[in-house]
Order: structure tokens, then sequence, then C-alpha cells
């Protein structure tokens, strides 16, 4: 179902005005730094603040003073929150349980759920005898077997270890895409997440949104110091392929990160400051693998560095002194260089 949400919310002296829509089927990744309200957006839509004023239409219904229970909605925090006493399978059941079926309908109903995450063979412990990675997957479960018209993810990534985190990621991925039918936030502060999960972002800062867009458009261009300072980053759309990512035109050498998909789409992510410049004429510039000529399309400040933007989409970084021995402005013809062990390939929406 569609969410469309017009929010005012005060805090003390904090003040929270937003409005976003999120079509059905979609992901919206709300970014921001610590105090910019992620937390207070993804709690009025929860139910557990009260906005002075707001309109939270889902599908036809007005959430807006409904008890959270009643909102058809969906919450995966960074904590998988599981009641420790009851089994893995009673703690998935819960929800549907809630929503009126019966305890054997329930059962059904949670064990589809956990052969969908791969924990059917957790299904009669208790939590404490699941690892975080194991834990967080009983608790997609239990946010999806509820059947929620609007799923919530907080952080859901950001508790676990760098071997756990990107099967969950991978798993969201999956389930996300599955349900064309459900609107999804995540309130990220990993901009890889933003790229695997979500169609758009919005990026919050002290309570009102400064940048929004396609995730891809944004995160590449970013408009504000915050999301440069957390993306900024150069990315190539494409199919992860053996060793690095295929565009239509090109080959990108790159380490293909652990929840990559040879054959699936893919990104391939590297910041600006791994791009070397060198000479449209200079011969076979550092490694010749990933070596593409382009030209110059504008020359920014950007602190203490110049970030060049070229026509093949790619930005540089480089000190003033650089750009000045090189002669580059706007129609300058370029080669840029880029080292494979620079690049990673993640996997991304196909847009
Ligand atoms: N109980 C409260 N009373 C008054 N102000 C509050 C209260 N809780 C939070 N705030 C203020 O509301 C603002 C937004 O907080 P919020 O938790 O929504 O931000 P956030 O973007 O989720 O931050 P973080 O990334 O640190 O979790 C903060 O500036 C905070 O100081």
């Amino acid at each position: 179902m569609m969410l469309r949400a017009e929010i005012e919310l005060r805090r003390g002296t904090f003040e929270l005005e937003v409005d976003f829509e999120v079509p059905a089927g979609t992901v919206l990744a709300i970014l921001g730094p610590n105090g910019s309200g992620k937390s207070s957006l993804l709690g009025s839509l929860s139910g557990l603040f009260r906005p002075q004023r707001a309109e939270i239409r889902l599908g036809d219904r007005d959430l807006h003073g409904l008890p959270p229970h009643a909102r058809s909605v969906g919450l995966l925090s960074q904590d998988p929150l599981l009641f420790p006493h009851l089994s893995v399978v009673d703690n998935v059941a819960f929800s549907p349980r809630s929503k009126g079926a019966s305890r054997g309908e329930a059962k059904r109903i949670a064990r589809r759920w956990l052969a969908e995450v791969d924990a059917a063979e957790f299904a009669d412990r208790k939590p404490r005898q699941l690892s975080g990675g194991q834990a967080q997957r009983v608790a997609v479960a239990r946010a999806l077997a509820g059947e929620p018209d609007l799923l919530l993810l907080d952080e859901p990534m950001a508790a676990l270890d760098v071997d756990s985190a990107p099967a969950i990621r991978g798993l969201l991925r999956r389930v996300l895409r599955a349900d064309r039918s459900r609107a999804t936030v995540l309130v990220t502060h990993d901009p890889l997440d933003a790229l695997a999960l979500a169609d758009h972002v919005l990026v919050l800062s002290r309570g009102r949104a400064v940048e929004r867009g396609p995730t891809r458009e944004v995160l590449a261009a970013p408009r504000t110091a915050f999301t440069a300072r957390i993306a900024g980053l150069n990315l190539v759309p494409g199919t992860a392929a053996e060793g690095g990512l295929q565009t239509e035109n090109r080959f990108v050498a790159g380490m293909l990160a652990e929840d990559v998909a040879l054959g699936e789409p893919a990104v391939a992510v590297f910041a600006p400051s791994a791009v070397a410049v060198y000479p449209a004429d200079d011969g076979h510039p550092g490694s010749p693998r990933n070596t593409i000529p382009t030209v110059v399309t504008a020359v920014e400040p950007h602190g203490p560095v110049v970030r060049l933007r070229t026509e093949c989409g790619m930005s540089a970084d480089l000190t003033p002194a650089a750009v000045a021995d090189l002669g580059l402005e706007p129609g300058t013809p370029v080669q840029l260089s880029i080292k494979a062990t620079t690049v990673t390939v993640h996997p991304a929406l196909g847009q």
C-alpha cells in the first residue's frame, strides 16, 4: 500500500516537520546525522510518538491517532527483541496470533516465514540459544509474519558483526523484493544499505528534509555536506561479473562484496580520492584495466581538494596544485585511472 505522510512533531525544543511518500512495493531510506529526527520520524509512523499534527495515510486509512497495534505496521530494529521465554516459532507466531489467527494457523504461518528466512531449524529453540545473526533472521520473520502493510526497519544491520550483516542485508533484499504491495521505511547510517535496499532516500537535518530522490542519484551527487561526507561516492551501475562489474560499454575491475551474486544488478563503488587523472595523450597510466578516456565537465572546490567532474559521470579529487599542473578546465580531455583494489562491487536495485 502507498504511504503518504505529513508529520509535525515537537519534542522539547526539537521540531520535526517532514512530508514524504512511499509507493507500494518500494523502500525509502532515511539518512541523517545523529539527532536529526530519524527515530522521531519512525516513532511517529509506528505510533510510539504522538505528533502535534500529522496525516499518515496508508492506502485509504489515516494512521494518525490509531494505537500502535491497530496500524498494521511491522518493526525490525537493531535489537531482535525476541521474547526470551517463548520458543522461536512462538515468537514468530505472536504477530499472526495478535491479528486474530487461531493457534494452529498462527504456527503454520510462523513455520512458513521461518523457512523463508532460512531459520526453520531453529523453530524449537529459545532465543538465548541463537547467535546474533540467527536471532535477527527470526526477528525478520516475526516482523513479516503479521503481514504488515508498512514495514519499518530501524538500523537492522547495525548491531551485527561484519560476517552476519551481509547475509541479513541479502535476506532483506530478497523478502522486500518479493512483496510488491508493502511500503517500507529504512533508517540507516550506511549508504551501502541504502544502495542495496532502497529505491529512494530522504536526508534529514534538524528535523527537515534537506535532500531526497532516487538513491543512486542522491548518493552519487550529494548536495549537502552531510550526504557528501557519508556518500559522495562514484557509483557505476551494471551487472556483477567475475572480478568486477560489467556495464553496457565497459568492464570495471573491482573486489566483489560478499553478498553480491554474479549476473545480478550491482554497483561499483569507489571514492573520488581513489581516481587518478592523467593527460589524455599519456600512453598507459597506472593499472591499464580501469583506464577511462573522458572529458572534464566541472572543476569545483571541495574543502581542501578540488573535485573534478567528468563526462563519463565519475568524479576525481585532486590537489589544487595537480589541477594547475595538468591545466584542467571544463573541456580538457583526460584519462581516469582507478585501481581495482579501491573498487568494491555491491548489490544494488536494478533501476
Ligand atoms: N524525550 C525528549 N525530549 C526532548 N527532546 C528529545 C527527546 N528525545 C529526543 N529529543 C531530541 O529530538 C531530536 C531528534 O532525536 P531523534 O532520536 O529522533 O534523532 P535521530 O536522528 O534518530 O538520532 P540518532 O541517529 O542519534 O538515533 C534530538 O535533537 C534530541 O535531542
